[in-house]
């Protein structure tokens, strides 16, 4: 049993009558707790003066400020600026140091000097906890079933060889540590060597970001860069114009910040050069590391679309067109943009270009559009369909409204060791639920849309640094964000789209590690509750008794579930009705015996919080209910806070 299974089965208040169970039917609902006064119930009925909140013990919940900027706490404390991890000095995105970036001379390439301080920089000392691939039990992925399908799919490579990786790559992926390819990985090296296009459904945390970067590094490493590059190169003069060779494009400025990071670390040497630009920065500064080199860039595209029309950017020399998070670059918010960039910028056609799709969730209709953008792609699959990975001990509460706080309270009281990521709906929830946690002397920061560039930097650099171990996120942070040692997330609110809850869980159990997800579940959700149930079952995860409940209620009442060409999250929609997955091997993939789940269950919030509800919605609690649980995240309302701000009515 882990720690945190050990210490949420403890959890008890009320003599029993669990904070997150509805009452019997004829009693009255549980006391709320008294804000303002929390008492964490393994602390209940002692005398007086012993609590500390969170990080007692440290010292650390009195005195703590600083991370939720409309509490003050002043500016001090944390200048890495990064948004990245490692402590690289250049927050704005250009390469570290050109000094040691090789060239490509006369069809040639020529890598620069090795430089320690520089590998330091990038790649940290072996033991250290930043940098997550230390440690990594990869085994566990090695039984994970995988599907390629498409005309001539070449075969997978077992290991970092050069052949058919370059060798630069195969030093700098040492350097990282890294001794063998996620299943991801094993695909796409070869498929991306053979000039194919790529759709790649692969679990959250498997390795995605490697699987564009390393076959696309790799082939550029061996065959230069565009021809265009190199005259445009030679004729220079004032204007300076970027004629990058890669683009990888991705939905939030934290992610391709993180992408951009690891670009630095695989590029390491070669001729190309990082660079990443977003919204919500400044541009000229953006415009100045484009100058100092722009080979592979990783962009917003509202910010690059920016760009492209100031004259900064061409993509006339694009060989590889990469959409990381593709499902979501392609739904409602993005679609028009990327259809401009890809269709009106100049970038050469699907023919002359590779194009690759990377995410954890592919539904139908978002495959379907996704075809005009490929040739000849192959589908893989990575992982079991459903997409969630067994390493995520997941868990759902019955839970009011009114009770998410008191609840929230206990479960965090309870966490000791690792970060907790709660998500919200709205960004107002983020704010008010950070207030309160701070009040409660639970050291929190808020990320959403409406924070400045600057505030959300601090506060993802505070949550990595531990500094704030808990982040109170909308869905801007649901993907994508690899941030070590996130042991547990909460969806305080679920999502209307079971793929968000997909992505969010995936904040946690990354690269072979294990880790646990908690939902808050009641009758606002019975629009998920389907895909919800799907889910835990594919996983192979406990199904409370509640859940199938309100879905045999959602079914009389001729309810559904998603409407958006069915949960196709890893199946390659050509194939119709095929299901293709014969290759499933249950129960291989780590971890079964869901010990969390058994002792939660057993304890004061399993079987009594269901079943007996009144399901009454209940009074808002303090302030801190759940505005925005239902209707607030329409997909189909456009306007998503991509990276402009200035887009207003976004939703994250
Ligand atoms: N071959 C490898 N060996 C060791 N560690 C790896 C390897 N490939 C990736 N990792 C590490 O695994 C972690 C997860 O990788 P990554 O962020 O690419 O996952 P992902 O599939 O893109 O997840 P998501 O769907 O959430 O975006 C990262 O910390 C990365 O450094």
């Amino acid at each position: 049993m882990s720690d945190l299974s050990n210490d949420l089965s403890k959890l008890s208040i009320n003599n029993g009558a669990p904070a997150g169970s509805a009452p019997a039917p004829g009693a009255s609902q549980p006391q709320q707790q008294q804000r303002g006064s929390y008492v964490p119930p393994h602390q209940r009925n002692r005398p007086a003066g012993g609590r500390g909140g969170y990080g007692n013990g440290g010292g650390r919940g009195g005195s703590y400020s600083g991370f939720m900027n409309r509490n003050g706490g002043g500016r001090g404390g944390y200048n890495n600026r990064n948004g990245g991890r490692g402590g690289h000095n250049n927050r704005n995105g250009g390469f570290q140091d050109a000094r040691f970036s090789g060239k490509w001379v006369d069809g040639k390439h020529v890598p620069g000097p090795n430089n320690e301080r520089v590998e330091l920089e990038l790649y940290g000392e072996p033991d250290d906890p930043k940098f997550q691939s230390t440690g990594i039990n990869f085994d566990n992925y090695d039984e994970i079933p995988v599907e390629a399908t498409g005309n001539d799919v070449p075969d997978a490579v077992d290991s970092f060889i050069a052949p058919p990786m370059d060798p630069l790559l195969v030093e700098n992926v040492k350097l990282a540590r890294y001794t063998k390819p996620t299943p991801v990985q094993k695909y796409s090296i070869p498929i991306i060597a053979a000039k194919r296009d790529l759709m790649a459904c692969a679990q959250t945390g498997s390795g995605k970001t490697g699987g564009f970067l390393f076959p696309c590094l790799s082939e550029s490493f061996k065959n230069g860069p565009a021809e265009i590059q190199t005259q445009q190169e030679q004729g220079y003069s004032y204007q300076r114009k970027a004629y990058p060779t890669i683009l990888v494009m991705a939905p939030t400025r934290e992610l391709v910040s993180q992408i951009f990071e690891e670009a630095k670390k695989f590029a390491y040497r070669s001729w190309v050069k990082p660079c990443v630009v977003y919204g919500g920065a400044d541009i000229g500064t953006q415009m100045r590391n484009i100058d100092r080199g722009c080979d592979l860039l990783v962009a917003t595209p509202g910010r690059l679309n920016d760009l492209i029309d100031r004259g900064k950017i061409s993509l006339e020399a694009i060989k590889y067109l990469v959409l990381d998070e593709a499902d979501r670059m392609l739904d409602m918010g993005f679609e028009p943009q990327i259809r401009n960039i890809v269709q009106n910028s100049g970038m050469p056609g699907v023919e002359s270009r590779q194009t690759l799709m990377f995410s954890a969730t592919f539904p139908k209709d978002i495959q379907m559009l996704a075809k005009d953008f490929l040739k000849d792609y192959i589908f893989l699959s990575v992982g079991r369909v459903g997409s969630t990975s067994e390493n995520i001990t997941q868990r759902v509460l019955y839970v009011e409204d009114n009770e998410k706080n008191s609840l929230l309270l206990d479960i965090l009281s309870t966490s000791e060791d690792g970060l907790t990521l709660v998500f919200v709906e709205t960004k107002r929830m983020a704010d008010h639920l950070s207030d309160f946690l701070y009040s409660q002397n639970f050291p929190a920061a808020a990320i959403h849309g409406d924070r400045s560039q600057y505030e959300r930097e601090r506060a993802l650099e505070a949550f990595r640094s531990g500094k704030a171990p808990i982040l109170v996120a909308t869905a801007v942070a649901a993907r994508g964000l690899d941030i070590p040692n996130v042991t547990h997330v909460i969806n305080y609110d679920l999502p209307s789209d079971i793929d968000d809850y997909v992505h969010r869980i995936g904040r946690t159990g990354r690269a072979g590690n294990t880790g646990v997800a908690t939902a808050f579940f009641n009758r606002g959700n019975k629009n998920v509750v389907k895909d919800l149930v799907d889910i835990l079952s594919e996983a192979k995860q406990e199904v409370p008794e509640f859940l199938t409940t309100v879905v045999r209620e959602v079914s009389s009442r001729g309810g559904s579930g998603r409407n958006r060409g069915g949960r196709g999250g890893s199946r390659d929609f050509r194939r119709g009705g095929s299901s293709g997955y014969g290759n499933s091997n249950n129960g291989s993939w780590g971890y079964g015996n869901n010990s969390y789940g058994n002792s939660y269950g057993n304890s004061s919030y399993g079987n009594s919080s269901y079943g007996n509800s009144s399901y009454s919605g209940g009074a808002s609690y303090g302030g801190y209910s759940n505005t925005g649980n239902s209707g607030s995240n329409s997909r189909t309302g456009g306007g998503y806070n991509n990276n402009n701000s200035s887009s207003g009515g976004d939703w994250w």
